[in-house]
């Protein structure tokens, strides 16, 4: 059981700043997603907790005590990189083993730690291999076997699964999901750009922009109460709308956004214009409408797409399904 938290946390590259005063308060056993663009500074963030980079001003803390001076390897955290990083001479059950090997435990122990984490993994029957006879998932597997035995208080996923390819990015994110649930007291932070990753895995996630912290919450925290323009386009896909000027004068807003799966094809909506192009993705379909306003509206249609490209459509948002900005980005009340 850990917890974590950051105070003031700045991160510099000489005069160039990373990370801007991040404040975050991590529970024990949370799984926290950071997300936010290329560059954002997710990553940077990571190495800070785990200690591969140092800190340069501000404090981090794990169960209370600060760790700043503490060497990665004395952290108590684990840390799972998008490039497996396995010693490509060594079996998996080697691979597996090496940590504990260092660490001086009797033979039977650390016999009993590699069969169990390979159980969890579904990687009994691979313990013999080379990494290179292993699939892309099953290497994977086998670096994050590799953290499991050291029983970290903290386990730092750096965008694991961007190597795989999408069917088997699927299948990992549910048994990393289920790994949650057999190791309930371990704190974990994953770093991904996927949204969908962050949606579908996070206790809580954490968006970034430019180095600062933009909003912590819920996944359906993130999803129906957005705090700024930033994060109503950045979670959710297709992004969210947004209408501008005259399109958003109905609402008294500078910005209205909404989500293709709330707009509704009505006969006199609220906007109009020409089907551009549709895309049918089998259990619903977009259709993406010029409505004169700059980027094309996306409508989400269940099942397959009925209108088509030259077809004029219009359509209003589902009941108050919508968000208001400010000038400034910020959300308005409704
Ligand atoms: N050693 C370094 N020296 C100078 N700048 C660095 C160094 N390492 C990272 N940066 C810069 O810090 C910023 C944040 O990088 P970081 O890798 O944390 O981003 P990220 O959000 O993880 O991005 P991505 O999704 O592309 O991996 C980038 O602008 C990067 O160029």
């Amino acid at each position: 059981m850990s917890d974590l938290k950051i105070t003031n946390l700045y991160k510099r590259y000489g005069a160039v700043e990373i990370l801007k005063d991040v404040n975050l308060e991590i529970a024990s056993g949370e799984f926290i997603v950071f997300v936010g663009p290329s560059g954002c500074g997710k990553s940077t963030l990571l190495r800070c907790i785990s200690g591969l980079e140092n800190i340069s001003s501000g404090t981090l803390a794990i169960d209370g005590r600060v760790v700043n001076d503490v060497a990665p390897s004395k952290r108590g955290i684990a840390m799972v990189f998008q490039s497996y990083a396995l010693y490509p001479h060594m079996s998996v059950y080697d691979n597996m083993a090496y940590a504990l090997k260092l660490q001086n435990i009797d033979k039977a122990s650390l016999d009993r730690k590699v069969r169990e984490a390979a159980e969890k993994l579904q990687l009994t029957k691979y313990l013999d291999r080379l990494p290179k006879a292993l699939s892309g998932g099953q290497r994977q597997r086998v670096a994050i076997g590799r953290a499991i035995v050291r029983d970290p208080k903290v386990f730092l996923f750096d965008e694991p699964l961007s190597n795989l390819d999408a069917a088997l990015r699927v299948q990992m994110r549910m048994e990393i999901g289920q790994l949650k649930e057999q190791l309930p007291n371990t704190t974990m932070i994953y770093v991904t750009h996927d949204q969908v990753e962050a949606m579908t895995m996070a206790d809580r996630i954490v968006v970034l922009k430019d180095g600062v912290v933009q909003q912590v919450g819920s996944p359906m925290e993130l999803y129906e109460r957005p705090q700024s323009l930033f994060v109503a386009g950045f979670i959710g896909s297709p992004k969210m709308n947004f209408l501008t000027g005259s399109y958003a004068d109905a609402y008294k807003a500078h910005t209205v956004g909404v989500r293709s799966e709330h707009l509704d094809v009505v006969p006199d909506g609220v906007w109009s214009g020409k089907v551009i192009y549709s895309e049918n993705l089998g259990s619903d379909s977009y259709i993406y409408v010029d409505i004169g306003s700059g980027e094309p509206v996306v409508v989400r249609q269940t099942g397959k797409a009925s209108y088509h490209a030259g077809d004029r459509l219009s359509f209003s948002p589902r009941g108050n399904l919508f968000h208001r900005f400010d000038q400034s980005g910020q959300p308005m009340a409704h």
